[in-house]
Formats: structure tokens, C-alpha cells, sequence
């Protein structure tokens, strides 16, 4: 099944003023489910743009982006909120972590207003601390934490919702090496469980990773290779 489909996507932004710009152009991409996609180019050649429509964050100026079988590209605000809920975790390389709680706390945020009972909420928690390699700080507070335990903790609220798809932009940008390998397992036993991934990121780690079905290197705008 194909998870992610963009079909002749642009981004203007400013569209229609004197700082028109063209962040992306004429962009078409398919993502399988299941697949673990790399998204390469140097700062400003579109990554995020991209991730931000993909996540229903911002729309296209034109073109078509379907998720998951769902059009998204004009969702209403109040849908593209319940789409993200129901479909994406989002890991950037800010972590936005609230650092007076604790990292369960931070965890379950995304389930306040859930409906679902403690106990349940309980074992979601639990399960994705443990996928993302940081249940032993459960109770600590965020200020606390080490860098790379403080991604782990924003990768856990990330999949709390259990979502199919994850996004993750520049996600090692703010680790040493040993937490960015330590990344790229997570990313492994994700992608183990049949996650689709896409990552955004220029760091060399992540070439050549077995896992990795395909490198999309975009350059001003524009895919200018997608390789196998
Ligand atoms: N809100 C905005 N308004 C105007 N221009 C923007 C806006 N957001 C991004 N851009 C421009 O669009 C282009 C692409 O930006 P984008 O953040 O997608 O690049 P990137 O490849 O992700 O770079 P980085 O690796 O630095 O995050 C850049 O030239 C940027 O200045």
C-alpha cells in the first residue's frame, strides 16, 4: 500500500506579494508503507517545507498530497489537527518538552483529553518509553536530562498515538555521535515494526543505512535524485 503520495506540489510563500517565494517546485513523491525514506539537501533546499505539508502543518499553493488514503492538502484546520492524532508522530530537533514534569508526564500530554482511562494511558506510556530506549527516567523531571535523553522522551510522546507515519526533521542535529547512533536504532526497531519513516537530515550518518529503501535529494525547491 502507498502511504505518502504528493503529486505536482508547489509552495509559494507570500504568494501574490513582492517576497513571493518558491520553497518548493513541482514536487511528486510516492512513500510505501513501510518504508524508511531519507530526504537530503542542504539548508534551505525544502526539507521542512515538505514535512510541514506532509504533517498537514501548512498546504500547498497547488498540487495534491494524499496520507494514508486521506486527501490532506485542504484539510480544515480542525481536521488537519485530528489527522495528526490519528496518523503522524512528529520528531524535530527542537523537543519542545515541558521541563518541569516529568518524562512521563511530558509523554502523555498528547492523551490529555483523550477519553481513554489512566490505565490505559499507563500502558501506552510504558510502551513507547520503552521503544524509544528511556523508561528507566521515567520520573525525572526534563530539566534533568541529558540531550539525547531529552529527544528519546520527545520521541516517546511522539508515538504514544501509535501513529504509521513518523517525520523527523534534522533529528540528530543536536546530538553527539554516540546519541545519534543510539537514534538510528530507535529508527531501526521503528521501522522493524512496519512505521513508515521520512527523514529529513544532511548528516552523513544516515547514508548507506540498510534500512533506508531510498535517499530523495532535493536542491532549491526541486527532487533532483531519488535514489534506491
Ligand atoms: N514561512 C516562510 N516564509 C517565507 N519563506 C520561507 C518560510 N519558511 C521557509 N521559507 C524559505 O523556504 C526555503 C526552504 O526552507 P526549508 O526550511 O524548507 O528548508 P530546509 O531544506 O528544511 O532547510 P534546513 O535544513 O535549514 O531546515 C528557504 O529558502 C526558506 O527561507
Amino acid at each position: 500500500m502507498i502511504m505518502v503520495v504528493l503529486e505536482n506540489v508547489n509552495k509559494i510563500y507570500n504568494e501574490g506579494t513582492p517576497r513571493a517565494f518558491e520553497a518548493l517546485k513541482s514536487i511528486d513523491l510516492e512513500v510505501s508503507e513501510g518504508e524508511c525514506v531519507v530526504l537530503s539537501g542542504v539548508s534551505g533546499s525544502g526539507k521542512s517545507t515538505l514535512l510541514s505539508l506532509i504533517a498537514a502543518l501548512d498546504k500547498p499553493s497547488r498540487g495534491k498530497i494524499a496520507v494514508n488514503g486521506e486527501l490532506i492538502s485542504k484539510l480544515p484546520d480542525l481536521h488537519a489537527s485530528a489527522y495528526r492524532a490519528k496518523t503522524i508522530g512528529v520528531i524535530f530537533q527542537h523537543f519542545n518538552l515541558l521541563e518541569s514534569l516529568s518524562v512521563e508526564e511530558n509523554v502523555i500530554v498528547p492523551l490529555i483529553n483523550s477519553g481513554f482511562d489512566m490505565r490505559t494511558i499507563k500502558a501506552l506510556a510504558d510502551k513507547s518509553m520503552e521503544l524509544a530506549a528511556i523508561s528507566h527516567k521515567a520520573s525525572q523531571e526534563v530539566k534533568a536530562l541529558s540531550g539525547g535523553e531529552k529527544q528519546r522522551c520527545a520521541i516517546a510522546r511522539a508515538l504514544i498515538h501509535e501513529p504509521k507515519l513518523i517525520l523527523c526533521d534534522e533529528p540528530t542535529a543536536n546530538l553527539d555521535r554516540a546519541n545519534s547512533l543510539k537514534f538510528i536504532e530507535i529508527l531501526q526497531s521503528l521501522h522493524d515494526m512496519g512505521k513508515t519513516i521520512i527523514v529529513a537530515t544532511h548528516d552523513p550518518l544516515f547514508e548507506g543505512l540498510p534500512f533506508v529503501s531510498k535517499v530523495v535529494h532535493m536542491e532549491d525547491g526541486r527532487i533532483v535524485k531519488n535514489e534506491r
